[in-house]
């Protein structure tokens, strides 16, 4: 096999509940993950040592060395499989950098999957799953796709019962926010606050609101924890959320981290009108409509 192409998914989390710093600088989360239909696409072809070449929106903000996540999924399959030398890969790049979409993530679970076949390595989903782990605490459900509940960093995955498609409008920030500075920003205004959050909790409620695929009910439903912090780093990011409710989204939040704000809709047709509400208010850079759930990273058939 000369190449490999797989395409992996962007996600929004749909509740987001974040218990208090652990130990090792990491947070306990249950964190509802649902990939959705905005895809990054990676190929790998054998070399004699990992290379990253990457195009596409943002692509200029993302290292092109051993610190991409695509990259280092590569070299740490290299090594455990003992192959020598590495991979050259590429990637396209769809989904918005440091936007709180997982776009590394996906990148990662791409690579690893992607390299898994150039090398034939035999290795199922599940026994990838531990690699996964390592690079990130988001790349493991990046390899699963479809609607789980993460629980301790994210990284321990229970796939979710959902009935019906959701319709999603995305908006578009001018530039990212670091992941690591969110949290700390979450943690420093429940200080402030006083407040001191016990171990994060599932919501029954939205479980079954999927299960029943009742989208209403799931846009009532939506949580994120990692909110304030964003808004407070970024207080424009209240206007944009504000903007998709004019148009009766659902439901509307910060993806994860952020500075993404994602709203569900009720049909494609509302999804198109948010995102012209979203586009006319100039509240941001641009949108995408996408739809979820979708399968996790994929080979794509053809030649690479
Ligand atoms: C917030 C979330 C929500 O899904 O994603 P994004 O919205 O950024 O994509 C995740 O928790 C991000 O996961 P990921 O981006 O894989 O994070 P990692 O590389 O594992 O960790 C980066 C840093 O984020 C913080 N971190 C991450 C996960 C976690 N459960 N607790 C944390 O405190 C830590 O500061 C850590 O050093
Ligand atoms: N392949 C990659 N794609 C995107 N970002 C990457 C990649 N590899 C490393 N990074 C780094 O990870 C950071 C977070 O990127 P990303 O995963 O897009 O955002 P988020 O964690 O908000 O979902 C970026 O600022 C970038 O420096």
């Amino acid at each position: 096999m000369t190449a490999v192409t797989v395409s992996a998914p962007a996600k929004v989390n749909l509740r987001l509940a974040v218990g208090p710093p652990r130990p090792d600088g990491y947070h306990d989360l249950v964190n509802v993950f649902h990939a959705v239909s905005l895809f990054d696409e990676v190929t790998v072809t054998a070399a004699g040592r990992t290379t990253i070449r990457i195009d596409g929106p943002g692509a200029d903000a993302v290292p092109t060395d051993g610190r991409n996540l695509a990259a280092m999924a590569a070299e740490r399959l290299a090594r455990r499989l003992g192959v020598p030398g590495g991979a050259a890969i590429r990637i396209r790049k769809r989904i918005p950098v440091a936007g709180g979409m997982a776009g590394g993530s996906a990148d990662a679970a791409a690579a690893l999957l992607a390299c898994a076949e150039l090398w034939g390595a035999g290795l199922s989903r599940a026994e990838l799953m531990p690699i996964a782990a390592e690079l990130g605490s988001d790349v493991p459900f990046s390899l699963l796709g479809g609607t789980a509940v993460g629980a301790g960093r994210g990284e321990l995955l229970t796939p979710a019962q959902v009935n019906g498609g959701y319709h999603w409008v995305f908006a578009l920030a001018h530039g990212g926010l670091s992941t690591p500075a969110v949290y700390a920003e979450c943690d420093r205004l429940r200080e402030e606050a006083g407040h001191r959050p016990g171990p994060p909790a599932h919501d029954d409620k939205l479980m079954a609101a999927l299960r029943e695929g009742d989208a209403a009910a799931v846009g009532t439903r939506l949580a994120n924890d990692l909110q304030d912090a964003a808004l407070s780093l970024r207080p424009e990011l209240a206007g944009v959320l504000a903007a998709g409710r004019e148009r009766a989204a659902l439901g509307a939040l910060v993806s994860g981290s952020g500075p993404t704000c994602a709203f569900l809709a009720e049909s494609p047709e509302h999804a198109d009108d948010i995102a012209a509400g979203l586009r006319a208010s100039a509240a941001c850079r641009g949108t995408v409509t996408a739809r979820g759930p979708v399968p996790g990273a994929a080979v794509v058939p053809g030649p690479g």
